[in-house]
């Protein structure tokens, strides 16, 4: 069978203290007794206390596993615990995401994706950004069976990191330009409908930039529905192109270069104004709307060098070779980088 599926969630909540409904929604969707939650250091207390609360509430068995990296070896791990009762239940950021949804995939098991932030777009994509030290793959998961997204948890946590879900989302105006290209030059296959979606979810956030504040729950509410909306054009899509193009790679080349890298959105919105000024757009746009959700636009905000910089616009084009971008077949140079990275006040 070679037909190609679309997945979507089959319920999505977003909404204040939902968290403390987990229990009855795992049950009307009949996931069974037996809840694996898979969290993080920092995410246990605030998002899997009371998931516990809830599943001990109504005498649903779980076991916890912490982890606090997207990669192989804790995939691993977790697959270790999953039995074919297991319904597991990704609490946390990215990282806690998609290494719940890659191993309950691996494992053909149900997955509830419940973000504590929102800070990437991979909530509700059936894809996974998983990084081992030679590699950063978009590996093919599934999509959650459900979203739980506690609003009042996402609005309470740090605005770094609703800012970074902002400019991921920021990202799909450089994206669309590169897959658009690739459709063009390379004969990729392209639908209008995922990249119409992605540029919506993009304008949902350009246009309410206003309305993007910390600490209040409607604020929350934006940021996740338009990550929503961008998850669902990457699940139309079948791949992360509408989402990721040249300003994720060099994103992708960063995380290579650094020992801490700064947050995945912060990265790709900084990576954004430079691929818009190469594909002639008005990066100044780009700038601005970033400055507006209080994202950084420049190197020394995130704490990374000039060199660092050009090292990754160098590196970027061939992170991932078959992703055909702005950056060409050989990317750019050292002097052009350069240049690129100084004219957009990135250095
Ligand atoms: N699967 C997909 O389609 C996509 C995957 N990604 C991946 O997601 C990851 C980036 O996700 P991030 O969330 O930025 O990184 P992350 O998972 O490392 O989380 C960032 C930090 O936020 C903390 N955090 C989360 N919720 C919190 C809260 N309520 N209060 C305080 N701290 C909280 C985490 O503990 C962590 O320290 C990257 O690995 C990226 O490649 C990004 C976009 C799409
Ligand atoms: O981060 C993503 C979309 O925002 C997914 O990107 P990658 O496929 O480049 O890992
Ligand atoms: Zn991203």
């Amino acid at each position: 069978m070679t037909n190609r599926k679309i997945q979507m969630p089959r319920e999505v909540y977003i909404d204040p203290g939902i968290v403390h409904d987990t229990a009855e929604i795992c049950n009307s969707l009949h996931l069974g007794n037996d809840f694996l939650i898979v969290t993080g250091s920092h995410t246990y207390d605030i998002g899997a206390r009371p998931v516990i609360e809830s599943l001990e509430k109504n005498n649903l068995s779980y076991d916890v596993i912490k982890v606090d990296v997207a990669s192989e070896e804790s995939i691993s791990e977790v697959e270790e615990l999953i039995t074919p009762e297991t319904t597991v239940l990704g609490v946390g950021g990215g990282k806690v995401i998609d290494v719940a949804k890659l191993s309950s995939f691996n494992q053909g098991v149900y997955f509830v994706s419940m973000p504590t932030t929102a800070s990437h777009d991979g909530i509700v994509s059936p894809l996974a950004s998983i990084k081992n030290p030679n590699t950063s793959i978009s590996a093919t998961a599934h999509s959650p069976i459900a979203v739980i997204a506690d609003s009042e948890i996402i609005a309470q946590s740090p605005f770094r990191l609703l800012a970074a879900g902002c400019a991921d989302l920021i990202a799909n105006f450089t994206a669309i330009k590169d897959w658009e290209l690739a459709h063009r030059l390379k004969n990729e296959a392209f639908s209008e409908s995922a990249a119409a979606l992605s540029i919506m979810s993009a304008h949902l956030i350009t246009d309410n930039i206003a309305n993007i504040k910390p600490n209040l729950e409607p604020s929350a509410r934006i940021v996740m529905k338009s990550l929503f909306s961008g998850g669902m054009a990457i699940s139309i899509a079948g791949s992360s192109r509408p989402a990721s193009g040249s300003e994720h790679l060099f994103s992708h080349a960063l995380d290579k270069i650094l020992d801490k890298p700064a947050l995945h959105g912060e990265q790709c919105g900084i990576g954004t104004i430079m691929m818009m000024y190469l594909h002639g757009g008005d990066w100044r746009v780009i700038k601005n709307a970033l400055e507006s959700v209080q994202a950084p636009t420049t190197a020394v905000e995130v704490g990374i060098s000039d060199e660092e910089i050009i090292d990754a616009l160098v590196m970027a084009n061939k992170i991932r070779p078959e992703r055909y971008t702005i950056l060409g077949d050989n990317g750019v140079s050292r002097e052009a980088a350069y240049e690129l990275a100084y004219k957009t006040e990135v250095i």
